[in-house]
């Protein structure tokens, strides 16, 4: 930068470091993120880079195509999962477009997508009690809340009141829920039993 641009130089800072682990950057805070991601780290350092950087207001990166569809899926899709919920914690998320694998070259055996997210104010709650109830839900994520949670609630009866609590049908799978189904529920008053 230094010898092609010298002008603008001073606009550019380069941080050695790991994306996963990075907890702090030079400079003025940053409002965009614009990243062809690692794609095997994509999702983590998607959704370590938005907590960290609570300035960031848009994001635009380039993932695996499978990636890109689970970021932007919405409940009651089968893409959707944990990647999809927790991105949209952070804000709404769309598909910004294809990319094949032709373009690059070495041609990798993949193809990409890019991943736009807009930033928004997330649901009322916490978030790591959010996210603990988005991970247990789709670590079983063909049964039924009521057994899907069961551990996370401390039987399946605490997390059936839990999900009453919420407004929430025990019966129902985690890929029905909203980001804001599960912050509700992740709200609700442990129960004993
Ligand atoms: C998909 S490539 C993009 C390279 C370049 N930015 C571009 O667009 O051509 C991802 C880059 O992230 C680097 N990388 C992998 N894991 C990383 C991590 N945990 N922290 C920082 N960089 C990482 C890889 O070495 C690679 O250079």
């Amino acid at each position: 930068m230094a010898d092609r641009l010298p002008a603008l130089a001073d606009r550019l800072s380069v941080v050695e470091a790991d994306a996963l682990r990075v907890d702090a950057l030079p400079g003025p805070p940053p409002t965009a993120l614009v990243a062809n991601l690692p794609y095997n780290v994509a999702v983590p350092v998607l959704l370590h880079l938005l907590e960290l950087l609570p300035t960031l207001r848009r994001a635009l990166v380039l993932v695996q195509a499978e990636v890109a569809e689970r970021l932007a899926a919405g409940p009651g899709t089968s893409a959707y999962g944990v990647p999809s919920v927790k991105a949209a914690w952070y804000g709404s998320v769309r598909r910004a477009g294809s990319i094949g694998r032709r373009v690059f070259w070495p041609e990798p055996n993949v193809d990409s997508g890019l991943v736009a997210l807009d930033r928004r104010p997330p649901p009322p709650g916490d978030r790591a009690a959010t996210f603990a109830v988005v991970d247990a839900a789709f670590a079983m994520r063909r049964k039924s809340l009521r057994s899907a949670l069961a551990r996370w609630a401390g039987s399946p009866a605490a997390a059936e009141a839990r999900l009453r609590a919420a407004g929430i049908d025990p019966h129902a799978r985690g890929e029905q829920l909203s980001v804001e189904d599960f912050t509700r529920l992740a709200g609700t008053v442990p129960q004993d039993g």
